[in-house]
Formats: structure tokens, sequence, C-alpha cells
């Protein structure tokens, strides 16, 4: 076996052709077997095997920089870099983390997790080697998925106009999560299928290398011939036209054509694009034949790539799917948008009943942003379906084209709090922050999946400007589903339970947590209030005028960054009501990027649990009988 003696890339440099190739398959073998444990990025990773063992056999990790857009298919690199022994902790709390990590390595040059971002950053370490006169390679790999993404077309034009010397592989299986989508995944299908012209060129070139050395107009001629038989010939012409040198395509499992490729691409003065073909789950049928299960893959069964996952309630994400049909069904202008993540945001169901109203417009949040303005503007009921921190990308579009124009436009933001296994990148905690502030918006976060269905149906039914419900990357609680859909009431929070003097004001998978910290606390004599703050915006002004007249001590608690979200806004609120002695303390996410674990993990990490609550509670009591104590006394 060559694999446990690999720790560091340079041992690359002294294998053969046929001893990476055999190494290959090691690697192969050693993903598949691991990942059956941990889960994790499996298709992209086996896509990647040979390309990457090409990269560290020709390149000089880590003077030359290798960046990975997303950085989800970075697994090979990790295990080329020393770290085979860490993989048993994958995505698990302090372990391996699935996406590039600078903390990790030396190796980790530029950390992601979302996409798009790797041209941005090879051409900002380009500029920085030119103008500190150094000459270290600058390399990024990118997928077809992520080349769909806005800012990657803005940095092509940047590193075309720029012309220096950096190579991009652009990393081409034809899918995103999903099958890829969009005009530039036509033309790079074109390129990989289009045999004819790909033979054509074979045989052009070879004619013309036929052609006796001769000097002279000739020869002239014949290149003359060659770069006008070039838009014909050479299939990636687009590349070609925005300043690249195109190499390709290749074929990325084949170790020595790449290494070949590479080669030439080291000759190429400026920006060059080497278009590499490859297989999303290579060399695991389960993989090869799903690739869409295989992107993200819970532990599995080695033996049919079946996932271990116990079923639960429905996660919230079905429950959406669902119902978005039923209310498909009732209004014939609602359309789902999404970015690149129809499996995710459970909408292929809607898409198998409604085709024509289900629109993927690949990784491109913005756009689908500004898609949904529009379509609400010409009186369409869009529903936005988006993860929580993938929305980030289009603040911008919320605030300028939907809540500005006041647009109709409905979100439904999945993801929203912890997410676990993803991490810092994708903890959905922003958004809260980011969009209650906003003029027009109207936010909502059930408690349960049942109520979810009911802000949905609300959200339909408002005619009103943008609305948006968030809800989490759980099972729902098992609740009973109402048979009918209702509507409730804009502004209006829930008393689930009466206290003394006590009361926490929670959302969303929050709320249970409240219900059971005051089961706890009841055991012991304490009575406490439970309020389901259902909506973020605009709060329930009157329960929280009755909340402070009564003296409450309250606590509220959301799984969103502290800063800025619901506990904000009533602070803001009694503030600005001039109410100063309402008595409130704040649970939020704190000032923290929280990584990889389970969402249990996070949730203690972050002290957002039932003890942390009951505890809270306590103290807030403690506190106040000393302060009567000592005011009594005084
Ligand atoms: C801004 C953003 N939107 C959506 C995602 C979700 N996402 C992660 S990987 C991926 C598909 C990437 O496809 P590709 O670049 O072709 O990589 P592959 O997995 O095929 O190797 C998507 C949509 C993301 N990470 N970032
Ligand atoms: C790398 C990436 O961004 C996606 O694959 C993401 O990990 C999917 O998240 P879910 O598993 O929550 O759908
Ligand atoms: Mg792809």
């Amino acid at each position: 076996m060559l694999l446990p003696q690999i720790n560091d890339p340079k041992q690359l440099k002294s294998l053969s052709v046929d001893e990476l190739t055999t190494l290959a398959e090691e690697i192969r073998r050693f993903l598949i077997e691991k990942l059956t444990a941990t889960g994790g990025h499996l298709g992209s990773n086996l896509g990647v095997v040979e390309l990457t063992l090409a990269l560290h056999y020709c390149y000089n990790s880590p003077r030359d920089k290798m960046i990975y857009d997303v950085g989800h298919q970075a697994y090979v690199h990790k295990i080329l870099t020393g770290r085979q022994d860490r993989f048993d902790t994958l995505r698990k709390y302090q372990g391996l983390c699935g996406f590039v990590k600078r903390s990790e390595s030396e190796h980790d040059v530029w950390e992601a997790g979302h996409s798009s971002t790797s041209l941005s950053a090879a051409m900002g370490m380009a500029m920085a080697r030119d103008l500190k006169g150094e000459d270290n390679k600058v390399i990024a790999v990118i997928g077809d998925g992520a080349l769909t993404g806005g800012m990657a077309f803005e940095a092509l034009n940047h590193i075309g106009h720029e012309k220096r010397k950096l190579m991009v592989i652009l990393n081409d299986n034809e899918m995103s999560i999903a099958p890829n989508v969009g005009a530039m995944h036509n033309y790079l299908s074109k390129i990989r299928s289009d045999r004819h012209y790909l033979r054509a060129k074979d045989e052009v070139e070879g004619l013309l290398k036929k052609i006796p050395a001769i000097g002279g107009r000739l020869a002239k001629t014949a290149e003359q011939l060659k770069n006008s038989l070039k838009y014909m010939m050479v299939p990636g012409v687009l590349f070609e036209e925005l300043g690249f040198t195109y190499l390709g395509p290749v074929d990325g499992h084949d170790l020595e054509k790449m290494i070949d490729t590479f080669h030439q691409a080291d000759n190429v003065a400026g920006p060059v694009l080497v278009h590499v073909l490859t297989t999303k789950g290579k060399g695991y049928k389960p993989a090869e034949t799903d690739f869409y299960k295989s992107h993200a893959i819970s532990p599995y069964k080695i033996e049919s790539g079946q996932a271990l996952k116990a079923v639960g309630p429905p996660m919230y994400t079905e429950v959406f799917g669902e119902t978005l049909i039923e209310l498909g069904r009732e209004d014939s202008r609602l359309i789902a948008v999404t970015p690149a993540m129809p499996g995710g945001s459970g909408l292929f169901p809607f898409a198998k009943e409604f085709p024509d109203r289900m629109i993927d417009v690949g990784i491109a949040e913005q756009h689908a942003a500004t898609l949904c303005a529009a379509l609400a503007m010409e009186g369409m009921k869009p529903v936005y379906a988006v993860y929580s921190t993938f929305m980030q990308r289009a603040y911008d579009q919320i605030v300028h084209d939907i809540c500005r124009h006041n647009a109709n436009v409905m979100f439904a933001i999945d993801r929203a709090g912890f997410v676990g296994a993803d991490g810092e990148t994708h903890q959905g905690v922003y958004d809260v922050a980011f969009m209650r502030h906003i003029p027009n918006m109207v936010m909502m976060m059930p408690k349960d999946e049942n109520e979810l269905r009911h802000m949905m149906k609300t959200a339909l039914e408002y005619n009103d400007g943008p609305i948006a419900y968030r809800y989490p990357r759980i099972n729902g609680t098992g609740v009973a589903m109402d048979p009918e859909l209702r509507t409730i009431p804009i502004g209006s929070w829930e008393r689930l339970r009466t206290g003394e003097g006590y009361a926490v004001v929670a959302c969303g998978p929050m709320v249970q947590v409240a219900e059971e910290a005051a089961d706890l606390l009841k055991r012991e004599g304490i009575q406490v209030g439970v309020v389901n703050a259902r909506f973020l915006k605009p709060l329930d002004n009157s329960m929280l005028l009755d909340l402070a007249h009564a003296g409450t001590n309250m606590v509220v608690i959301e799984e969103a960054c502290q800063a800025g979200s619901l506990g904000s806004s009533v602070l803001e609120f009694y503030a600005e009501n001039e109410i100063y002695d309402a008595r409130v303390h704040l649970m939020g996410v704190p000032d923290i990027f929280v990584e990889h674990g389970s969402i249990k993990e996070q949730r203690q990490e972050t002290g957002l649990t039932v003890e942390a609550l009951c505890a809270r509670i306590k103290s807030m009591m403690a506190l106040s009988a000393y302060n009567y104590k000592t005011t009594s006394s005084s």
C-alpha cells in the first residue's frame, strides 16, 4: 500500500505514473470506506482524485497556491497533505473540517464553503505575488456549478483584463448538486460532447503538422489557417476571447494527460484555463448512478450507498415541499425560484407536478432575488426558496429590488439556525439581523412544522409586500398537522403558558426548549410563562407592553445572532416606548463563528439549551431577590 506512507505531497514527485494510478485507487477506497461512518461530500471528492494527485505531483504546495472553489472537494488534498489519520473526525465537533481550513494546514491557503470565490482569490494572490516580485504558481480549481456563480464572471472579466499568470482548472462533471443548469453549462456540454469538431481539430492539426517543414509564406498561411480554424476548432473560444489560453478538454481521470496538460499550461505567459472532464462519484457505482444523493451524503451502507440515517418526523424541508404543492394547486400564480438548491430546498416534488413553475437559476442568489421582484411586480406570487446562509449573497437585491419596491415576494428561508456538520460557513444565524431592519419586510418563524404550513398560507394570502418564513435544518416535532390551512394575524404572538413574574420569549425550535425548561422549573415550584414570538417583524407590541407593565422578567431566546435579531428588537421596542425598567435578558448566538459539529453540540457551545435557560431564570430570581433585599433594607 502506498497511501499510508504519504504524509507530504513532496513524496509524490518520486512516483511513476503507474504508482500514482495505484495511489489514486487507494485514495478512492479510503474515501469510500471512511465516509460510510462520517458522511460528507463523497461524489465531488471521488471525482477529483486524479486531478488533485496531478496537481500535487506537478506543483509545490504551499508555495504554489492551490485554491479550491467551495472547498467541499478538498478531501483528497487533505489526505495528501498529512491529514489521513484525522478522517474519522471529518465534519465532527472539533474534528477535521469538511471544507478547506487554514488553521488545519499550511497547504490550505484559501477557505470557502460558499461558492464562486476562488477566481477572485486567485486574482488577488497573483496580483500580490507580482507586486512582491515572486514567481510562485496560483491555481484555482472551480467546478462547472460554481462557474455559474456571478462572482466567477466578475473575476473572469478582471483576470482576462489583467492577463497575469495564473491557472484556472475547470472541473467539469456536468453536475452542480442537482444537474447543472444555464447557458454556460450548455456551452461546456457542447465542448464535452461535440466529438466531431474535437476529431476535426485533431485531423486539421495533424494535417498542418504533415505539411513538410517549409519556410515563408505557406507556413505563415498554415498558421493563419489554424488561427481562423480556431473559431471552429478551439472548443474554449469563449474563454480565449476573454483573454485566457484555453487548454482541453482533457480527461480528468487520465493522470498522464493531465500532467502533460499542466506542463503545457506552465509555458503559457498569461492566464490559462484548463478544462478537465470528470465524473462525479467516479469509482463508486451508487455515487456514479445517483450524483445528487452522493453530493452531500450522510453515513451509508458501503454495499448499497443507502443512508444509515434513522427516520424521524419529516424534516421541515419536506413539509415545506409538500405544502407548496397544495398552495400551488390553489394558486397558479405561485412560482418557486431556487439558486441551485432544488433538492436541498425540497422542491423536486413541486417541480414534478409543476415543471414550468420551479425555476433553478444556478448558483445565482442575487439574480434569483431580483428575478422574484420582477415576477411579483408582474402579478406572479414568487417563492424565493433559499438557504439562510446563501441568501447573504443577495442582501442588496433584497433591499434595492424587493423591499424598496415593496414587491410581494415570499421568502422560504431554509437552514435557519445551526446547520451542524457544514459549520461556520453555512450557519443560518444572520438573516433575522440583516432582514428585520429593512422597511416593508415581514418575518415569521414557526414553532413547529404545523405552524410552518399556516405561515406558508399566511404568506400566500399576504399581498402587501415582502414576507418571509424561516425554518431549521432539523426534523419536525411530530405534531399533528391541521388538515385545513389558515392564516395567522400579522404581528400576533402566541402565549403558550402564563407564569409568575418570569417569561421566556422564544422563536422557532427554541420554543420547545422554553417549554421543556418551564416543565423542569415547574417541578421546583417556579411558574415560567412561554411566549411563541412567531413574528420577528412586526413584533406583538401589545403583548410586549403587557409583559412590561406586569413587571415580568423576560428572557428572549433565539438560535440567531444575538446582535441585531429578535432580542435586540425587543430592547429597541422598550427603549422607543420609554419603558426603561423592562427586565430583559438575551440568549442568542454570541459574537463568534460556530464551527462544525452536531446541532446539539453547537447549541451546547453557545448556551442555547434547556439547562442554560433554567440556570438563567434562577440567576435572575436570585438577582431580583438580592435587589429587593438591598432596596428594602436601605
Ligand atoms: C453561494 C453558494 N450557493 C450555493 C451553494 C451550495 N453548493 C455547494 S456545492 C454546489 C454545487 C457546486 O457544483 P460544482 O462547482 O460543479 O462542484 P462539484 O460538486 O460538481 O464538484 C452548490 C450549489 C454554495 N456552496 N454557495
Ligand atoms: C457544499 C455545500 O454548500 C452544499 O453541499 C451544502 O453542504 C448542502 O447543505 P445541506 O446538506 O444542508 O443541503
Ligand atoms: Mg460540478
